[in-house]
């Protein structure tokens, strides 16, 4: 099949930053999908829904005209989160998600969750009040190894998690690991997951062999090729818990190639495509209209778009560098091809 029509899709993981960054990727996503999570790791992080609100709305003045975009807006997890500010959440009927993020996990997570036990009433509240709870799966422990930190969290956190709110909806975002493929296959169907791209293509080898490539640094880090294969296989099995969420995560060109670059992998602009040829790769095109555009309206008990996207299999260069407020961004295979491009 060389052309493909499927129902819009959405993406369920996008960090789109703020002010004239904003301003710079959001036309990418609105291009190309009908709704998005939006992830609040701003500085300082969005933690109420007064300030989702606000955010939401420069998202909305920040779109190119006649675009029908819809941001679906996250609260910021910490251990001072109360019942309160979730059930304003849930009244706002903006709020999809709330975000857990470690305390040390990630980029601006240092306002996150530093022991879970602490969150107890705000994560009965957000399963009372039938939210979702969306986590960044990595134990944080300087001392634990980066390969380590997902499957770590599995076992030591997110298994008990579930016990402890046996009626709360989970999220755990971007897979990395074949042990979290299993981890979510085995689980219960109140626990659903996204991939990205940039786990279904590359693994650690791409990253670090042959000289050191800081575009592809993201958390949590590539990990093996049997992890890509296992991911891969699960995003193309048509299992409806496994949907797309490309963690498109923008840093500009100056922070990630620094001593101390900036995780996260700005691949927005050429996000549906890029999971095009994943999925074409292994003969699975036909599966990509469940992954990207059902599963995860139906585990989030919204409605799948009305509307359509076209695809068709014909290589398009990606540009070197983008603009990004007053400097650039590199994007995913910046100067190189991608072999899917979309229909206007
Ligand atoms: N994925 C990343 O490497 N970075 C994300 C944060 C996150 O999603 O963990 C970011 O906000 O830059
Ligand atoms: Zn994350
Ligand atoms: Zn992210």
């Amino acid at each position: 099949m060389d052309r493909i029509t499927l129902t819009k899709p959405d993406d369920w993981h996008l960090h789109l930053r703020d002010g004239a960054a904003l301003q710079d990727v959001v036309g990418y996503s609105a291009a190309r999908f009908g709704r998005a999570i939006i992830m609040p790791n701003l500085v300082p992080p969005v933690t109420t829904t007064d300030a989702a609100l606000a955010y939401r709305e420069r998202i909305l003045a920040a779109l190119p005209a006649q675009s029908p975009f819809e941001p679906l807006m996250t609260l910021y997890l910490t251990d001072n989160t109360s019942p309160d500010e979730i059930a304003k959440a849930a009244a706002s009927g903006i709020i999809q998600a709330i975000k857990l993020y470690p305390a040390g996990a990630t980029t601006n997570s240092d306002s996150g969750v530093t022991d879970i036990k602490r969150c107890h009433d705000a994560l009965s509240a957000i399963a009372a009040h039938n939210l979702v709870l969306c986590i960044h799966g990595e134990i944080a422990t300087p001392t634990t190894d980066i390969f380590d930190r997902e499957t770590a969290f599995l076992e030591q956190r997110l298994a008990p998690l579930l016990e402890d709110h046996p009626n709360l909806r989970v999220v755990l975002e971007h897979l990395t690991t074949q042990a979290a493929v299993e981890f979510v296959r085995n689980g219960p169907d109140r626990l659903g997951a996204t991939i990205t791209p940039q786990h279904l293509l590359l693994n650690r080898n791409d990253m670090l062999a042959g000289g050191i490539r800081p575009h592809y640094y993201c958390l949590p880090i590539l990990k093996r090729e049997r992890d890509r294969e296992a991911l891969l296989a699960a995003a193309t099995s048509g299992h409806p818990r496994f949907f797309l969420g490309t963690d498109s995560a923008p840093h500009a060109q100056g922070a990630k190639e620094s001593a101390c670059g900036c995780a996260g992998v700005f691949s927005a602009p050429l996000a549906i495509e890029l999971y095009a040829e994943a999925f074409d790769r292994v003969g699975a095109i036909e599966r990509l209209e469940g992954f990207a555009s059902h599963h995860g309206a139906d585990f989030y008990g919204l409605p799948r778009n009305q509307s359509t996207v076209t695809l068709e299999r014909v290589p398009q260069n990606i540009p070197a560098a983008l603009p990004y407020g007053a400097e650039q961004i590199i994007p995913m295979r910046a100067g190189e091809q991608v072999a899917w491009r979309l229909v206007q």
